[in-house]
């Protein structure tokens, strides 16, 4: 590992502003003094105890606050090593207090992450599962925490963790195949380790084609109101957002820069993105709100494509949900271009729950896993990573000289331990020599 844990570090665990308690989180080998010297004694492990803090406990000088205190001795402890908790009065100037008082004893603000990069570095978790925690504390819907929950509780590091172990194993072969060419190796083994190379292909293709649902989940499912000048999107986008995030006016062009809001549908997080009315324009402004608007109708993963009830679309974006506007003013036909349209007013609200089901249906249809129960993917860090083991994967199959084979194989599980964070190179050679029977 390049770095070591330096120091004992403090921090704020809980966000700022009004609070009743507030949660100061200490960890590092000076922990058992620090507490010493706050309280006067470390409580039993991980039971909370209720102790006055002094700015130092041998004299009793300077009560700082009255506290529950929790010692969290390593290596078993969240960080691997030795840490406790101050649950203080949230007041500001008790938490400035305290902290003084810590940096007095020789502790350091912790750098953002820096708790969980210990974990990390003290093997008590892998990349994937920190990454998940990271996710679990940011997590807004349902749909989110579950994601996280499961991915902090090590769900995805153990797919790719077993894909590593099954890489290790073809690799043991291939090594037997290069090391012992003329002995009596029969010729599955090698039939073997191409079907076991091409079955960690279509595992981790499957895993990468899922892999935009996981993203989704993770970073909210966007939707692009797109359409004409007044077909009343930034009323949509208000509708949605249940506020006047966007300025509505009969003005044509009244929007132009994008709008984004977040919600939450079906239990999962959605973003909203109200755009300027496509238009031709002399307007230099407007023209960039126009270009800006195609931007994100090619970004979103689902158009809604708005139309007011006199002025019908000549295209239609792939895979828009077509919205017709206005019905309070004249009928809206029921197709376009052979699409089916979705009638609405904002104005009398006809349509508008119908809408909605129709949205939810759409969050589901595009966060739902087709493979029931296979963790996804969650990031663009992982994808590049399992991208490039298929990509050394495929190269192995293509090379029938055996040596070089191994080095693909070698590079493909080095691409996983990267994502894990577990970039097993000694390891791998004690599971060539360790694993493989060779008086047989
Ligand atoms: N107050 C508080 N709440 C919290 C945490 C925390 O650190 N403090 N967590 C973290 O951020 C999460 C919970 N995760 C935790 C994981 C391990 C340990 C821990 O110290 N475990 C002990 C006991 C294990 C056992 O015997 O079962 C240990 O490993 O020694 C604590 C919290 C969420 N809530
Ligand atoms: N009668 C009626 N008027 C509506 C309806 N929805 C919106 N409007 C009105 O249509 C006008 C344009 O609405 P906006 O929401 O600003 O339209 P927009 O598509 O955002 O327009 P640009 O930002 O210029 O592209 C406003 O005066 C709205 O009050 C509706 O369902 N019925
Ligand atoms: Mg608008």
């Amino acid at each position: 590992m390049g770095y070591e844990n330096e120091g004992t570090i403090f921090a704020l665990s809980t966000g700022l502003g009004r609070a009743a308690i507030a949660v100061m989180r200490v960890s590092g080998a000076e922990s058992k003094n620090l507490l010493t010297r706050l309280c006067g004694d470390v409580p039993p492990p991980r039971h909370a105890a209720l102790r006055k803090l002094w700015q130092d406990a041998g004299t009793k000088e300077n009560l700082l606050d009255e506290a529950l205190v929790l010692w969290f001795p390593g290596p078993k402890s969240y960080t691997g090593e030795d840490g406790f908790e101050l649950h203080l009065h949230a007041g500001p100037a008790v938490i400035k207090a305290v902290a003084e008082a810590l940096v007095a004893y020789g502790a350091r603000p912790a750098e953002p992450g820096e708790f969980t990069r210990r974990a990390f570095t003290n093997g008590r978790m892998d990349l994937v599962e920190a990454e998940g925690i990271a996710d679990l504390v940011e997590a807004e819907t349902e749909s989110q925490r579950k994601l996280a929950l499961a991915q902090s509780d090590g769900v995805l590091s153990k797919l790719y963790q077993n894909w590593a172990d099954r890489l290790k194993h073809v690799l043991a072969h291939q090594e037997a195949l290069i090391d012992f060419p003329d002995e009596d190796l029969p010729p599955e083994v090698e039939q073997g380790l191409l079907t076991e190379i091409n079955t960690l292909i279509n595992a981790m293709q499957t895993h990468i084609r899922e892999g935009e649902r996981g993203e989704r989940i993770r970073r909210g499912v966007v939707f692009a109101i797109a359409g004409p000048p007044n077909a009343g999107k930034s009323s949509l986008l208000n509708w949605l957002a249940d506020r006047d995030a966007a300025i509505v006016s009969p003005v044509a062009g009244t929007t132009r820069d994008a709008i984004e809001v977040n919600g939450s549908l079906a239990g999962v997080r959605v973003t909203f993105v109200d755009t300027a009315g496509m238009r031709e324009t002399e307007d230099a402004i407007e023209a960039e709100g126009v270009k800006r608007a195609l931007f994100h109708v090619k970004q979103a993963d689902c158009v809604l494509q708005m139309f007011p009830a006199d002025d019908q679309p000549k295209t239609i974006f792939p895979g828009a949900v077509l919205i017709g506007n206005k019905t309070d003013l004249g009928p809206v036909p029921a197709k376009v271009l052979g699409e089916t349209v979705v009638p609405i007013s904002l104005q009398s609200g006809e349509g508008l729950e119908a809408l909605r089901q129709l949205l939810e249906q759409k969050v589901e249809a595009l966060t739902a896993r087709s493979s029931f129960g296979a963790p996804l993917l969650t990031r663009a860090r992982h994808k590049a990573g399992v991208q490039e083991a298929v990509a050394c994967l495929q190269a192995a199959l293509a090379q029938d000289w055996p040596e070089m084979r191994g080095e693909e194989l070698r590079l493909a599980m080095r691409a996983l331990g990267r994502v894990t964070g577990h970039v097993g190179v000694e390891d791998l050679l004690d599971a060539v020599f360790g694993q493989f029977c060779i008086g047989k």
